[in-house]
Formats: structure tokens, sequence, C-alpha cells
């Protein structure tokens, strides 16, 4: 048995002779030692078998000082080995617990540095500047050599910075550690970690330097550049993750020519929302005080372009997309996410008719009262107070400048006071299709653009022969029976030639007219079973 053994041996019977101080000395010097415990316990009874004397020995007062100054009996311990080691080991574990504890300082060193001359931007993952910051990291050539990186499916294009043809491409971004980089001459350093931020675990960037943050400024500035230019005519919608909004689609610009309406409707709203958004008006608002907020409803039939049309019109003013899924949010969440829209935007409530309000409404100050209503019923379980949706739309809390866009599909359905002047100050209807609708639509399919490949199979159709058909096509539908997605839909499967399409559109009629009967027998027979 060599020396090192015996110092166990001493220790451990020391350490067995204390009572409860034994477990906590145990755990420390083995781990001091990185000895398997199983050795440890065979050295240790093996001694207390040989050992038998009841006076305490000098070990047992190591084991008591470890007590008091926690980690001694382990720096003891070392010591003694180190001592009774050879002339070839000794260096060697001295050079080891050199480089330890010079690491150790290193870093302690470092630490103090960063805490005392460091500046440093923190990013969390839900913020909009996440979005800037690390695309841009990830395309730095010392982020391709980072030995840890997370892996993303299709991040950069929902950033719009990607062709759409390749299928879920990977992505990668430095991760988990410190990333040293030079950036205009000065040195860098980004970090990424896991934040707890109360009900869940956030991830949080940070990027620092020594020195002032003028330099990390000027980096943000440039994410932000390559951000917008990623984002340059398209449309960036946000939903809402865990109360916070965050950007889900970035799309590209709808040309508002594309939805087709009643020029006379589309021209006004187009014009309204100029007027809003003219340079002066939040201060003529303010002047009389005007509450700086417009509201627009637009209603009408499934299929009817609403949704298009609200983000062709955000499109055609810059402007981002905020959806709020009103079955989804509590009323907590909700003053929050109003609160956090930017001055400059579309709200969007998509098919407000729809689950997630619960009624009867409330009066617009019982707000308490109607949530412990809302939660005790079954049936409105889930579903936020109209009251509280009324005060975020135009309590104090509520963001100014934005445009609120409210669509369904049966107005009739509607609180007056959600649809109320103010709340929603121009109504617009989105009906089935007339006859116009129709020869814009069949046009706007069979039209050649100067960015079109023509398909050499098919014979070529000027823009007269074109208006020819559509007026044909426009003739044989009843105004008023089908939607415009239902048009369109029909014109697409046949848009290689627009002379089959005026063909084909009896039989489709027929068809759909069919199909709806026998939906809305399934529909009836649904019901009456239920
Ligand atoms: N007026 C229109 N002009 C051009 N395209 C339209 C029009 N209406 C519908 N479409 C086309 O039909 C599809 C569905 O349109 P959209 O989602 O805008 O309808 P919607 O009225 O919002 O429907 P829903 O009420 O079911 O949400 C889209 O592909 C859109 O291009």
């Amino acid at each position: 048995m060599g020396a090192a053994d015996n110092l166990y041996i001493k220790i451990q019977s020391s350490l067995l002779t204390q009572s409860n101080l034994n477990s906590i000395s145990f755990q420390r010097l083995s781990a001091c030692f990185t000895i398997p415990p199983s050795t440890y316990i065979r050295f240790a009874m093996a001694t207390l078998n040989t050992t038998t004397s009841p006076t305490p020995s000098v070990s047992s007062q190591v084991s008591i000082l470890d007590f008091f100054i926690p980690g001694s009996t382990g720096i003891l311990a070392t010591i003694e080995l180190v001592l009774s080691m050879n002339s070839y080991a000794r260096p060697l574990f001295v050079c080891m617990m050199l480089v330890f504890l010079g690491r150790h300082v290193c870093r302690h060193l470092w630490g103090l540095a960063e805490t005392c001359f460091a500046s440093t931007v923190h990013v969390s993952y839900s913020s909009e500047v996440y979005d800037m910051v690390v695309p841009w990291v990830a395309s730095q050539p010392f982020a391709h050599r980072a030995r840890s990186s997370l892996a993303r499916v299709g991040w950069r294009r929902a950033l719009g910075g990607e062709s759409e043809t390749q299928k879920k491409p990977l992505h990668y971004s430095p991760w988990s550690g410190t990333f040293y980089f030079i950036y205009k001459n000065r040195l860098l350093w980004f970090r990424s970690a896991q934040k707890d931020v109360g009900y869940h675990i956030e991830e949080v960037v940070t990027v620092s330097s020594f020195g002032s943050p003028a330099i990390l400024k000027q980096l943000f500035d440039e994410c932000r550049n390559e951000y917008l230019k990623l984002t340059k005519n398209k449309t960036t919608i946000f939903e809402h993750q865990d109360g916070k909004w965050k950007r889900t689609k970035v799309r590209s610009i709808r040309p508002i020519s594309t939805v087709v309406m009643n020029e006379e409707e589309k021209g006004g709203l187009i014009k309204d929302v100029e007027g809003f958004l003219d340079s002066g008006a939040r201060m003529w608002h303010a002047n009389r005080g005007i509450p700086y907020r417009r509201g627009y409803l637009l209603y009408g039939p499934p299929g009817t372009g609403k949704s298009s049309l609200c983000l062709s019109i955000a499109g055609r003013f810059d402007l981002d997309v905020y959806v709020l899924n009103i079955s989804d949010v509590d009323s907590r969440s909700l003053s929050t996410l109003f609160a956090e829209l930017p001055s400059r935007c579309v709200l969007l409530l998509e098919d407000v008719d729809a689950v997630g309000i619960a009624q009867p409404r409330q009066t617009e100050t019982d707000t308490g009262q109607a949530e412990k209503e809302s939660a005790k019923s079954p049936q409105s379980k889930g579903k936020l107070p109209l009251s509280n949706l009324l005060n975020a739309l135009d309590g104090i809390s509520s963001q100014e400048g934005r445009l609120l866009m409210m669509t369904t599909n049966h107005i009739e359905h509607l609180d007056p006071a959600l649809i109320r002047a103010g709340r929603a100050d121009k109504k617009i209807e989105l009906p089935h299709a007339d006859k116009d609708v129709m020869f814009q639509l069949f046009c706007l399919v069979f039209k050649q653009s100067k960015d079109d490949t023509p398909d050499p199979g098919e014979p070529f159709e000027d823009d007269q022969t074109v208006e020819q058909h559509a007026h044909g096509f426009a003739g044989k539908i009843p105004e008023q029976e089908f939607s415009p997605a239902e048009i369109q839909c029909f014109l697409l499967e046949h848009r290689g030639s627009a002379r089959t399409a005026v063909e084909k559109v009896q039989p489709w009629m027929d068809r759909t007219r069919a199909e709806r009967k026998k939906m809305k027998r399934a529909d009836s027979f649904i019901t009456v079973s239920d």
C-alpha cells in the first residue's frame, strides 16, 4: 500500500469516528481526490477493522477544522499527498495544479475586467432586435468556425432573405459560450444564454466590448440596416406567443391592384389611410383632443378578400401587421400586447364575430366582475370579456397611431359597442362577385405581365383577346352567387388558356352548386343529430 493510500485510511478512519460531520468531509475529500467512493469505503472499512483506538486522532481534528474552514481537509490532504509523492509525480502534479489555478484566476480577472470596463447590450429572444442581430452574427466568419452552434430550420426564410424553393434549409448560429470577433478593429464578444423570465425560460444574447458602448451601437445600426434591406418590399407579420409579439412571417407586399373590389370603395379607403398617416395628422389630432387612432371593419362572406385587403393596405403604407387572436389571449396579456404595439402599424382582429369574446357584454367599467363571470361560466371559459377588449382598444394603454382592422363574416352578430364610430370609423362591405369583379379577376389571371415566362405549349392571347373572353366569362356567371376566392380558384385551374376557362365555366358552376347542396345537407344532419 502506497503513502497516498495510507493517507486515505488515516483520514477516513477519523472521519468515520465523527458523527454527522463525517458525511460532509467524506464527500469533499472524495471529490478532491476524484477517487471512486467504493474504493474509499473499502479503505475505510479495512481501517475500521484494524484501528480501534477510542482517542481522537490528529486527522479527526482535521475533519473538525473542515467544519469551520470548509475545504481545509482537502487542502491539507493535497499538501500531504504532494509531499509523499515521488520526484517525478510531484512536478507533474504541481504543473497540473498551476494550470488549474491559472485558469480560475484568469477567469476571475476577466470577469472583473468585464464588470469594470466592458459595455454590454442585451437582447431577448422575443424582441425584434434579436432578428436583426442574430442573423448578422450567424453570417460572420467567426460564427462559421464556432464549435458550438444552434441549428434551426427555415429561419432566414421567415425573414424573407432566402428563396422559397429550398426545402427545410438549416441555419446555424453560435450557441452556448463566448465567441470573440473583431469589428472595426475592436474586440467584441457574443454570448447566448438561457434566462428564467418567471413563467418560462427565454434565450438572451449579449454583445460586449471594452470601453464606450458607441461601437456596439454602430454594430446594432448595421444589423438593423441589413434587416431593413431584407424586409424591404415585404410585409412583416407579428403574432403573439406567451403574451409577447413575435415576428412570424415576412411576405412580399401584395399590390393593392390585385385586390379586386369596388374601385370607389377601394380609393376611398386608401385616401382615408393616407390622410391618417400624413405627417401632420398626429399633431392635428392632438390639438383637437381627438385620439389619434383609426379603425376599419371589413365585412362580407368568406373568400371575398377581407384579409387580402388588410395585407395590401399594410404593404402599400409600409406598415407591419400585428395579428391579435382574441380566442387565445387573456385580459392581462391583452393590455400588455396593446401597450407594446408600435406607433405605426396595422392591428388585425380577424373574425371578430367568432369565439373568443364572452357575451353578454358587461359595463365597460366593470371589468373585474366580467372576468370573474367569464371564468365561472363553462361556455365562456377561455373567452375574453368584451369590456376588456373595448377598454384595450381605446383605453389609455392603447397605442396612438395604429390602424385597427377588424374582419367578420357576420356583422349582424357583432355587439354594436365594438363597431361604433370611433372604434370602427369606416365599414366596408366585400360581397360576392359582381360582373365587374369577375371581369377584373379574369384579366388579373390571364393578362401577361412583364415578369411572366410564356408557356410554349399554350397559344399566346393578347390583352384584347383576354378582355373579350373576360366579358364572355362574366356574362355566364350570375352576380352575387360566387365568392372571388371560388372564381379565382377555378381560373387558376385553367390558367393556361382563357378560352378553355370560358368553355368550362358552366360545368364548374353546376359542380359547385351540387357540392354546396351536399354540404348543406350534411350540415343540417349534424345539427339535427346534435
Ligand atoms: N376581392 C378579391 N380580389 C382578389 N383576390 C381575392 C379577393 N377575394 C378573395 N381573393 C382570393 O381568395 C383567397 C382568400 O381571400 P381572403 O382570405 O382575403 O378572403 P377573406 O374574405 O378574408 O376570407 P375569410 O372571411 O374566410 O377569412 C386569397 O387567395 C385571395 O387572393
